[in-house]
Parts: C-alpha cells; structure tokens; sequence
C-alpha cells in the first residue's frame, strides 16, 4: 500500500507540482509584483484563492463592490484610473477613466477577446463578438456593409415605425383604467418589439414576437442564459465542460440554448428555401421582389463555399442576441430615466410635438430622426448612466503602458464601460442624470477624452449596429412619447442594476403609463 502511494506521488503529483504549478506560482509572484501600486482589495490569505470569496454571489451586490472600486481609483490623490481584481492566481484589470484606454481600445495589435468569451462560444460559437483574429476582420469585412450604407438604414426606417406602432398599441393594455392605478413591467413589450425589429430588418423574418402576446420563449431564454454565464465566469469550478455539462445548470442551458439555436435554424432554412428566387408570391398571389438582407449576403457566401450552414447560423445567433437585447435594455432603462424626471419628460414631449405637429399617427422620417436633438441628449445620458453593456474585456497581446503603469502580455483587461462613465473629471456630479451635458454644448477632447463615452466600445472592435440602434432608438422612444407620459418612482438602488453580458435590473422596473394630456 504503502509502495503504491508512493509510486502515485512519483508519477502523477511531483511532475504535476513541478510541472504545473511552479510555473504557475513564478508567474504570479512576478504579476503581484508588477501590479504592487494598481489599487485593489486585500488578498485573501488562503493560497490560491484570490479575492474570489469576496465576490459576493448576489451580482447586485458584487456589482457595487466593482463601482466602489472604480470611484476609489479615478479620485484626485492616486488617481490611477485601474484597480485590479485577483481571480485566483490571474489578475483583472478594470480601466476606469478615458485616458487610460487611449493607449489600449485602438490599438490593432489588442483585439483579442479575454478566455471570459469562451463561455458564451457553447451559444455563439465563434461569430463576429466572440472571434478573433483572421476569422474576425473577414467577418467584419463581409458583414459590415449590411449595417452602414444609408440607403440600408432608410430602408429599416419603414420596419422600425412598423414595429413601434404595435409596441405603442399593446400599451394601451397598461393604461390607468378608472380609479386603480397599476404600475407595469414595459421590458417584455420592450424586448419583443426590438426583436421583431432585429428578425425582420436583418433576416427579412416575422417572428412576430409582438403580436403572440405576453411572455416571449426567445427573450426569457435570452435573458436566463446570459444570467447562467455571468453565474459560469464567476465559478471557476464549473469552467471545465466535462463538469458543467453534468451539473443542474450546465443542463439548464442546454435546454434554453435549443429553443435559441431552433429559432435561428428555422430562420436560416425558411430564407435557404427561397434564396434563390429572385421574385417570390405573396399570400395574395401577387409576385414580390425580395428585399436584400444582411441573412442572403452570408447565404451567398455559401454559396461560394466560403462560409458554412454553421458559419451562418453563429453569424445569425450572434445577431439575434446583440441587435435585440442591449436595444431593448437601452430602451427600457432610457424610459426609466425621463419616468423618473418629470422636466426632462416635459422637453421630450415639447420636442417631439414641435417635429410631428401634434400628429400621433405620422410614421418618423430620417429628417426628423436627425432633428431630434434633445431626445438624442437624453438617451446618450441615459447610456451613460445606464450603459447596457457594463464592460468588456480583451486579452493583452504584448506589453504595454497604460497611465504609466505596465500591463503584461497575457492579462485580461476589463474595459469597465460602467465605471469609465462615473469619472466625475469627465462628468461632474456624476450620479446625476443631466441631458444637458450632451445637449447642444460640444466639449473638445481636451476638455474630454473621447473615451470617456462609450457605450458602443470604441476602436475597430465598437458596435456594428451602433447606427442602426441609434435610429431604432428615436423611433421606438419617440412614438412612444408622443402618445403617453411614463410615471416612475423606483430609485436606482432599488433596481438592484446587476452587470451581466448586458446589465439589468434585479427588480423589474415599474411604469405607470398614461395618456397624453395636450393643453
Ligand atoms: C443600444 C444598443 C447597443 C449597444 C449599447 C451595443 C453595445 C455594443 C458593445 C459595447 C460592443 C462591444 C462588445 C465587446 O467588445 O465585447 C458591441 C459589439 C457588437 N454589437 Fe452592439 N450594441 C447595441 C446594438 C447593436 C445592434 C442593434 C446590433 C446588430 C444590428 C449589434 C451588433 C453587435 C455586434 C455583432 C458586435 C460585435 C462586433 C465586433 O466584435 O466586431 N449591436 N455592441
């Protein structure tokens, strides 16, 4: 017995320790020194752990620990703008103020996403957010014309004003009826207004999410799978697949992710089925031409053997997600901010009764998107206060100074959108929600860096809808706003904002809709 655990020390944990874990132990002596003045919380003193049980489970909670965090390094004294987390033996560093992603976020050479990417891979695979590389200037490349010509964008125009119209009808069922007065949800109308707008404008289908009523499986499996990967990247023990398969909520997602991956192959093979038809017979029999959407320019890559069934389903999974979900979040929290801010409320409606002449039925034009200057105000601050993607992260493909401080190859650097956003030398009082720094007064990058903002990422690696949700946005806000006022008297802290791949409220948030009242 005694021969057998000896001869189990000798082959199998000498080499692991001496081959594994030494190098491991060297690197991160060598990192802890590195890192000694980036500010951060006191190291746990049980080996290998880190800070990781200090991250408190309740990501609301952990959440505020991260803005803590973030205030403390950006303040005047020892103003580093990063602070670093330890996950174990691996640091995380979190860039809090504009100046000092200016050396980073535009840099060609730092575009690779962090290891955090690879657990969303099980449900996107490697499309346009999660590759890297050569895959991904190729997809850039191939799909960024289906989002940025103009022509394109006025086309969408007419889906947009489609859509908002049903999501403004199905609120009347949230309209204060006699003497009660009941406060609603608006994330489930939100949600799947943006997604029949997404399937519609992207892949010329109606999922007609709006129109099924009540709570949408696409959404709500949307929704319950990016809250399992944030609870994933947050414990290590679940990294490896072989256990997270088999544990209740590898199994969980699973299940959600075939109800995701069933509507985007269903998407696929019904516009597969007629892609190469030039004309197709509408329901009343009469031929129609086809409108050219994002979904055929991948289709006639395939065609041309450069992409496969698999590379476009990534492509349209990845759609399907970025293009409903961070519009809807943005959507929603903007209202959450003007229902909570009666004058700020009171300017929207001015503006938007000025462009459209009191007129609630007229679908919104390009030019009178373009002259909505305050509303554009409002939901800039709004992203600023609210960014529906609190942070994204890259892996550190050299060396490089970052505010005098050197980041090593290989760390993973958190681009803390949230935190970058409350840096109160770019915006004074930051906790206040004021349209006006965004309203007809352009500050230079002296005065701001011009990273300060960025609630679309910013570099060769920003948002690829970034126009296209812009437009969106105004159309959807400012056909809402024409027919009714919000009413909101939840705080911030009550939202319980929790930063998951898209940052959400724990506790639904709760409006009061009512008519317009005009003078
Ligand atoms: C207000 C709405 C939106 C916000 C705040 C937003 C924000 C962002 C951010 C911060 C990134 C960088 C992500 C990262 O580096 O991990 C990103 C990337 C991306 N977004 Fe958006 N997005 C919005 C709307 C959209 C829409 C409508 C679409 C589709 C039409 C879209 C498609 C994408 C894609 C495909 C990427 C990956 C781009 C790449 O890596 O090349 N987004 N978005």
């Amino acid at each position: 017995m005694m021969l057998l655990s000896l001869s189990i020390i000798c082959t199998v944990l000498f080499p692991f320790v001496i081959y594994y874990l030494v190098p491991i132990w060297i690197k991160y002596t060598k990192l802890r020194r590195d890192y000694r003045n980036i500010p951060s919380l006191p190291i746990s003193r049980i080996p290998f752990v880190g800070n990781i049980h200090q991250f408190d489970q309740r990501q609301h909670v952990f959440s505020r620990l991260l803005m803590h965090m973030a205030r403390e390094c950006q303040k005047e004294q020892q103003r580093t703008g990063l602070f670093c987390l330890w996950y174990s033996l691996w640091p995380m560093i979190f860039a809090c103020t504009g100046e000092t992603l200016a050396t980073f976020i535009n840099n060609s050479k730092q575009l690779v996403k962090s290891f955090d990417y690879t657990f969303m891979e099980p449900w996107l695979k490697t499309g346009l957010l999660t590759s890297n590389n050569a895959k991904w200037r190729t997809r850039r490349r191939l799909i960024t014309p289906s989002f940025h010509n103009t022509q394109l964008l006025h086309n969408f125009m007419l889906i947009f004003n489609e859509q908002s119209c049903v999501f403004a009808k199905r609120l009347e069922e949230c309209i204060r009826n006699g003497e009660e007065v009941k406060a609603y949800d608006l994330y489930p109308y939100i949600s799947t207004c943006t997604l029949d707008i997404i399937a519609e404008a992207a892949m010329d289908k109606h999922v007609e999410a709006q129109s099924s009523g009540g709570k949408n499986e696409f959404v709500e499996a949307t929704g319950r799978v990016c809250c399992i990967i944030n609870h994933r990247i947050r414990s290590p023990w679940m990294w490896p697949a072989w256990i997270f398969d088999r544990l209740p909520l590898g199994r969980e997602q699973a299940e959600q992710l075939k109800i995701l991956h069933g509507v985007s192959r269903k998407i696929i093979e019904d516009r597969l089925a007629t892609f190469n038809a030039e004309n197709i017979t509408s329901d009343s029999g009469k031929k129609v031409t086809r409108r050219l959407v994002f979904l055929d320019s991948l289709l006639a890559q395939m065609n041309s053997e450069q992409l496969t069934l698999d590379d476009i389903q990534e492509e349209v999974d990845t759609f399907m997600f970025e293009g409903h979900d961070t519009t809807a979040a943005t959507i929603n929290f903007t209202c959450y901010l003007i229902g909570s801010h009666p004058n700020v409320q009171a300017k929207v409606h001015a503006e938007i009764d000025a462009i459209f002449s009191g007129d609630k039925e007229r679908p919104c034009t390009m030019e009178d998107a373009q002259s909505m200057i305050y509303l554009d105000a409002v939901i800039k601050e709004s992203m600023r206060i609210l960014p529906p993607v609190p942070f994204v992260m890259r892996e550190a493909q050299e060396d490089f100074i970052c505010n005098g401080q050197t980041i090593r190859k290989g760390t993973t650097l958190y681009i803390f959108i949230y935190g970058v956003h409350y840096d109160s030398n770019a915006f004074p009082q930051p906790e206040r929600f004021d349209p006006d720094r965004f309203y007809q007064s352009p500050v230079t990058d002296e005065e701001r860096s011009p990273y300060a903002f960025i609630p679309f990422s910013a570099g060769s690696r920003n948002c690829i809808g970034q126009r296209f949700a812009q437009l969106e946005e105004k159309v959807i806000l400012s056909t809402l706003f024409r027919r009714y006022s919000l009413h909101t008297t939840q705080t911030i802290d009550e939202l319980q904002i929790s930063f998951e791949a898209i940052m959400r409220p724990a506790v639904p948030i709760k409006f009061i809709v009512e008519h317009r009242h005009f003078q």
